[in-house]
């Protein structure tokens, strides 16, 4: 099938008209903490499915569902912590048409004022074009944009041009942790007839081109327990006397990546494929530059400065970031204090060809050996605490197909065909266990500061992103059916 503009025009004017609608539903989902790394905040997580669960009802979604996913595994505070539920949804169930099932997270980040936010994090507060608020772009905004598009064509009274499957997870910000089972026992029953899954839950690379996104990055995130002393003690008192946790941690942490963001850990690099010529060479013709990362970073900090060398170090190459220090005085004025226990928290960004159970082990097993270096009479425990696959795909069939159809009538522009540098643990999963193509249709931009402080989306974004997402369903309906 050739591009022809389908006649969408309707649907696009009715997505204009309902546009403040459009804003109070993601009001409304933002104003859920719906934070997935904080154990206190749980029952918000489950209240956002609640939420979930209420706009599917009111939509006309039929067999919607609340999986539960058991007690959370270690390593937890709450032995008795509970997972949050899958939601699943269907809206039409037309064996004439086809089945595309689409999955985005309700969970979020952390985030609280202090942190340095100019507006209340899990409030969405508009400024000028923009909406500020927890969420807005990661990843309630594209969430919403599927509800919004179920609601322009209830209103239009349109049927769907595809059945459409619903799969809303709480974990994806914690490591996805239960859904892979889920998938792989609902993948003969509730997912049986999908032929294809849609995920809009990252970014475009710039600000002003769209993108279609055929790959993404792993992650393997690891803690560090170091424990000494029986309680936190005075400085003045033990120090010079007792084994500090804090300084073996401080130690170990350092020799895992140098100020070049190369990784140190033996092994990790020659697990990596090589990048050909011809992967080289699709490098060049990507819309981005150094000038566009420092101004999502909001710095003149690159550690590298060509297009080609960024875009590499951040699809193609694995990075250790170091994200925080557990129980170490973190707050302001001068805490004369020796933390007792601290748990120093990394994770790994994993790229082709590298064995996430190898890396576990290689990473393991360094930590151990420079702790055994340091002759400390403190223990240590090191461990995964989760991990996600990466996930590279061939962008050349119908769903992409589609999504470069409804990229080009809504924003009258070509996308570039890129890959992403976070991760979206499930999506290999669904890949494999579902045996279907999966495509990546991102809505935001890549300032919009996701995981960061002032997270945004941009209602350009929102709105026309929610015609995307319609029309990707009008444009892959059309498709013959592979089946
Ligand atoms: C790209 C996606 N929106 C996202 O932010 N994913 C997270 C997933 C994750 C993996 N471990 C912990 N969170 C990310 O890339 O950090
Ligand atoms: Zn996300
Ligand atoms: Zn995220």
């Amino acid at each position: 099938m050739s591009f022809n503009k389908l006649p969408l025009e309707p649907l696009y004017e009715k997505i204009e008209e309902l546009k403040p609608k459009f804003i109070e539903r993601l009001s409304k989902a933002v104003s859920i903490k719906s934070v997935s790394g904080d154990e206190s905040l749980r029952p918000n997580v489950v209240e956002m499915s609640a939420f979930l669960v209420n706009e599917l009802t009111n939509l006309g979604f039929e067999d919607i569902q609340l999986k539960d996913l058991g007690i959370q595994p270690p390593p937890v505070n709450d032995p008795e912590l509970r997972l949050p539920p899958i939601v699943l949804g269907r809206y039409g169930n037309d064996s004439k048409k086809k089945t595309v099932l689409v999955y985005g997270h309700y969970d979020v980040q952390p985030a609280s004022k202090e942190d340095g936010w100019s507006t209340e994090p899990f409030e969405l507060v508009q400024v000028e074009d923009i909406l500020y608020g927890r969420g807005s772009t990661d990843d309630k905004g594209p969430v919403m944009g599927w509800l919004n598009v179920i609601q322009a064509h209830r209103e239009l009274g349109w049927e769907l041009p595809v059945n459409l499957l619903v799969c809303f997870e709480g974990m994806e910000e914690s490591g996805s942790l239960g859904l892979d089972d889920l998938i792989a026992k609902e993948a003969k029953n509730y997912f049986k007839n999908v032929d294809t899954v849609c995920i809009s839950d990252n970014y475009w690379l710039g600000t002003t081109k769209p993108v279609l996104t055929y790959g993404l990055r792993g992650c393997n995130y690891y803690q560090i327990a170091i424990n000494g002393p029986g309680a936190d003690l005075h400085s003045g008192v033990f120090g010079g006397c007792v084994a500090e946790p804090m300084t073996d941690l401080i130690k170990i942490m350092s020799q895992l990546v140098d100020g070049k963001g190369k990784i140190l850990i033996p092994g990790v690099y020659d697990m990596v494929a090589p990048v050909t010529e011809e992967e080289n060479s699709l490098y060049d013709d990507i819309d981005f530059s150094v000038e566009e990362l420092n101004a999502a970073s909001g710095s003149n900090t690159a550690l590298h400065q060509t297009k080609q060398d960024i875009l590499k170090h951040r699809w193609r190459f694995p990075s250790l970031s170091l994200h925080g220090i557990e129980g170490a005085f973190s707050g302001g004025g001068a805490k004369t204090v020796i933390p007792a226990k601290v748990i120093g928290k990394f994770s790994i960004r994993t790229v082709p060809d590298i064995d996430s159970g190898k890396l576990d082990e290689l990473v393991i097993n360094y930590i151990n050996k420079l702790f055994k270096d340091l002759s400390s009479p403190n223990t240590i425990k090191a461990e995964l605490i989760h991990d996600g696959n990466y996930w590279v795909s061939n962008p050349f069939n119908d769903s992409f197909t589609a999504a470069l159809y409804a990229t080009q009538h809504v924003w009258n522009m070509k996308p570039d065909f890129t890959r992403e540098g976070g991760s979206i643990p499930i999506t290999l999963t669904f890949e494999q266990q579902l045996g279907t193509d999966v495509l990546l249709l991102p809505m935001g931009r890549g300032d919009d500061g996701a995981h960061s402080i002032n997270e945004k989306l941009n209602i350009p974004n929102y709105i026309n992103g929610c015609k995307t997402l319609g029309s990707y369903l009008h444009y892959y309906g059309k498709f013959e059916s592979n089946k």
